[in-house]
């Protein structure tokens, strides 16, 4: 197959910033109609007035359908919640465990604080999107996905069964077992992910690009991300993590955790798909499960995907001062979108 048409993909977690970055990165979000735009600013989005603000201020920049989240704390007003819900101005809420990510200092440190917010949401239909990893310093790295299933996932899926989760960003076989295993529960997978291990990041030197987190894991994981996406399963679907930032701060001796993928993740996934040979069940992963997940109309429009012959990922997009490096700077593309 050299060409693929398919309902216009939507990217169910995306991290656009504010200011200046905002203005750079909002329009290389072009391939995407709709997006979950993930509130970790520095101060994060907590309030529904904050979010409406925000989205204002994407649209300006040039994403036209943001899907706004709040960041849940500890001080969270459940009604504030449930009323920006009901007013249409947020789709989600989100938990960070504090610590465990960028600009994750304001998130929940104790899960029982927040039980009433969930059990508002949980009664109103809002949906929670979860960073899922503990963050306790003696759980080493590589298992933090894993611990937070058995320790805090599990236990907040008994206490409120009817809420409706998105795990994010999945990296291990072991979430993709508890995804499978629970109701009411869908999952986003990110592009590098289903590309890279965690040798691709390591062996042979550290390539700061395929820095992210969750850390890339091991093949045998990176396998079972790849034979889920593929799958036709429904509650796997697409969310980038397009997470800038500046390349200084990636080309750090302390790299800023975060890979910048929303202008190539389209020609990414085509390529995976087409290894997997499932390039047939593209559409349903990038622009049909998501929406049934949230409970949504898909896009109308579509687009196509051509193969063509392979060209490098261009290395940074620049905008006055700040300029940002693309993940995988050189990594050959082998499909485009027209
Ligand atoms: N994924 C990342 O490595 N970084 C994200 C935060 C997040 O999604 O955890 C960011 O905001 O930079
Ligand atoms: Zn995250
Ligand atoms: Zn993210």
């Amino acid at each position: 197959m050299d060409s693929l048409t398919i309902r216009r993909p939507d990217d169910w977690h995306l991290h656009l910033r504010d200011g200046e970055m905002l203005s750079l990165v909002a329009p290389e979000s072009r391939d995407f109609a709709r997006a979950i735009i993930m509130p970790n600013l520095v101060p994060p989005v907590v309030t529904g007035a904050q979010a409406a603000s925000y989205r204002d201020r994407i649209v300006a920049a040039g994403f036209a359908q943001p899907l706004m989240t709040l960041y849940l704390t500890e001080q969270t007003d459940p009604d504030d919640v449930v009323a920006a819900h009901r007013n249409g101005v947020i789709t989600a809420v989100k938990l960070y465990p504090a610590g465990a990510t960028t600009n994750s200092a304001s998130g929940v440190r104790d899960f029982d604080v927040v039980r009433p917010v969930l059990a508002a949401m949980e009664e109103a239909g809002v949906p929670l999107c979860i960073h899922g990893e503990v963050t306790d310093p003696d759980i080493d790295i590589f298992d933090r996905e894993a611990v937070f299933l058995d320790r805090v996932l599990t236990p907040l899926r008994a206490a409120h069964p009817g809420l409706k989760i998105t795990l994010e960003h999945v990296t291990t076989s072991d979430a993709v077992d508890w995804v499978r295993a629970h109701d009411n529960v869908g999952a986003t997978i990110t592009v590098q992910h289903l590309m890279k291990s965690r040798n691709d990041m390591l062996a042979g030197g550290m390539r700061p690009h395929l820095y992210c987190l969750p850390i890339l894991k091991r093949d045998t994981h990176k396998a079972a991300l790849r034979a889920a996406a593929t799958s036709g399963e429904a509650r796997f679907f697409l969310g980038t993590d397009s997470a800038p930032h500046p390349t200084h701060a990636k080309e750090a001796a302390c790299c800023a955790a975060g890979c910048f993928t929303a202008p190539i993740a389209l020609p990414c996934l085509a390529h995976v798909f087409e290894e997997e040979d499932a390039l047939d069940r593209l559409e349903g992963f990038a622009s049909l499960h998501g929406p049934a997940h949230y409970g949504m109309p898909v896009n109308q429009e579509t687009v196509t995907l051509t193969r063509t012959s392979p060209y490098p990922t261009p290395s940074a997009v620049q905008r006055g001062d700040v300029s940002v490096t693309l993940f995988d700077p050189g990594h050959p593309l082998h499909w485009t979108l027209s």
